[in-house]
């Protein structure tokens, strides 16, 4: 699939913006601080509802703004969409699919498919697990977009069985059988929908095991290998994928943990606690790997990522967002060689230089709030061998 237009509305520095794409690399080039990660941010957004640098919406409405609009024409198989978001922050945010309203913005999810990788995404690597617990979720739901409900559920369950805890250990005495009562049910609640997320992310790391491998050992070819272990808050014995006997497994770790969960006042037992680790090597990767490594493994994760996703029928649009600075002359040829073949590929970049010539295509300057077509078809920047 691609993107044929992109239109803003208040998004971000941009008033208005009307932008044409093609098939094939497009890459954005201006100075610092002008406005091109905006505009491959608002794609991202049509594709996942949310942004790959803000935890909100609210930074993305232009300052002053009310509301902000995004409208991508989304082109799949010879078919077009135009797929509309309006931004309302504190307030639900509203979808247009093909100018007719639909009644929740989340029936629009999966009509854009993009992977995004962009400098915030060496916290996958380096940051807490809770990054890469959102890796797998939002890999999930772009994979089935029915997966987002899955997930708000068990976020539901978590907080309210959270709160429930909490004021039962702020009493400090032994709560009554009402409360324990309460307890069952959640736990019952937290088993079902833990369930469901737990095997889907098992599901996930099996089929992502290899491609991580692939793609680090073509980035990073003198490097120790990238491995991924699925470290469950249920302990180490081996787990299965089969939905009841994992709901069987929680609702018995809610058991055991029960008399700690209460004097802490926390969930302490769920996919919420559980940990994707990255190993390079016999080492993990975080708090091990150098820097470039961990670009290296990051990049391998989305790559491998895209792979999954076209795997699954359809190419998403390949984002890279002010990713070719940081990488050495190889690894910049290696990776603009695995991402060429893509059905659209959209680049950032701060100087032409920074796009290797492996990728030629269309070129837009950004600069002084505008997004201006380049006459001629960007031959790439000379000189990037590896
Ligand atoms: N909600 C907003 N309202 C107005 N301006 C905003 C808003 N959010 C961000 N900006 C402005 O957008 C600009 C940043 O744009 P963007 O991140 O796209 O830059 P960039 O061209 O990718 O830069 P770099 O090369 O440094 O990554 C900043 O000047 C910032 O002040």
């Amino acid at each position: 699939m691609h993107v044929a237009h992109l239109s803003l509305q208040d998004f971000r520095s941009y008033a208005t913006a009307e932008v044409a794409l093609e098939p094939g690399v497009t890459a954005f080039v201006g100075p610092n601080g002008q406005g091109k990660t905006n505009l491959v941010e608002a794609v991202g957004y049509v594709a996942t509802h949310g942004s790959h640098r803000a935890a909100t919406d609210a930074p993305l409405v232009r300052q002053g703004a009310a509301r902000a609009i995004v409208r991508a024409g989304v082109v799949r198989d010879d078919r077009r969409a135009l797929i509309e978001l309006e931004i309302n922050p504190g307030r639900a945010n509203r979808a247009r699919l093909n100018r007719s309203p639909v009644p929740r913005p989340r029936e629009i999810l999966g009509m854009l498919r993009t992977v995004l990788f962009a400098p915030e995404d060496l916290a996958m690597v380096k940051g807490d697990p809770g990054e890469r617990r959102r890796f797998m979720d939002e890999l999930l739901t772009a994979r089935a977009p029915r997966f987002a409900a899955v997930r708000s559920d068990y976020e539901r369950v978590v907080k309210q069985r959270n709160a429930l805890l909490r004021s039962a250990a702020a009493h400090r005495r032994s709560p009554g059988a009402e409360v324990l009562a309460t307890l069952d049910v959640w736990d019952a609640h937290l088993a079902r929908t833990g369930a469901d997320l737990l095997a889907a992310r098992l599901e996930l790391v099996a089929a992502l095991r290899p491609l991580v491998a692939r793609a680090y050992a073509e980035l990073a070819p003198h490097s120790g290998a990238a491995g991924l272990a699925y470290k469950s808050s249920l302990g180490d014995e081996p787990l299965s994928t089969d939905r009841a006997q994992l709901g069987e497994r929680l609702l018995k770790g809610a058991a055991e943990a029960r008399k700690q969960e209460l004097e802490r006042g926390v969930s302490l037992v769920g996919p919420h606690r559980d940990e994707l680790q990255l190993r390079l090597g016999d080492l993990p990767a975080r708090g091990y790997a150098s820097h470039g490594e961990s670009w290296s493994f990051a990049l391998a994760l989305r790559l491998a990522a895209f792979e999954l996703l076209r795997a699954d029928g359809d190419d998403p649009v390949l984002i890279l967002d002010d990713v070719f600075a940081e990488l050495d002359a190889g690894r910049r040829a290696r990776l603009a060689g695995m991402v060429a073949p893509a059905e659209q590929v959209l680049i950032t970049a701060a100087v032409p230089a920074d796009v290797p010539g492996e990728l030629t295509g269309a070129a837009y300057t950004v600069a002084d709030g505008e997004v201006r077509r380049d006459g001629a078809r960007r031959d790439g920047a000379r000189g990037e061998g590896p």
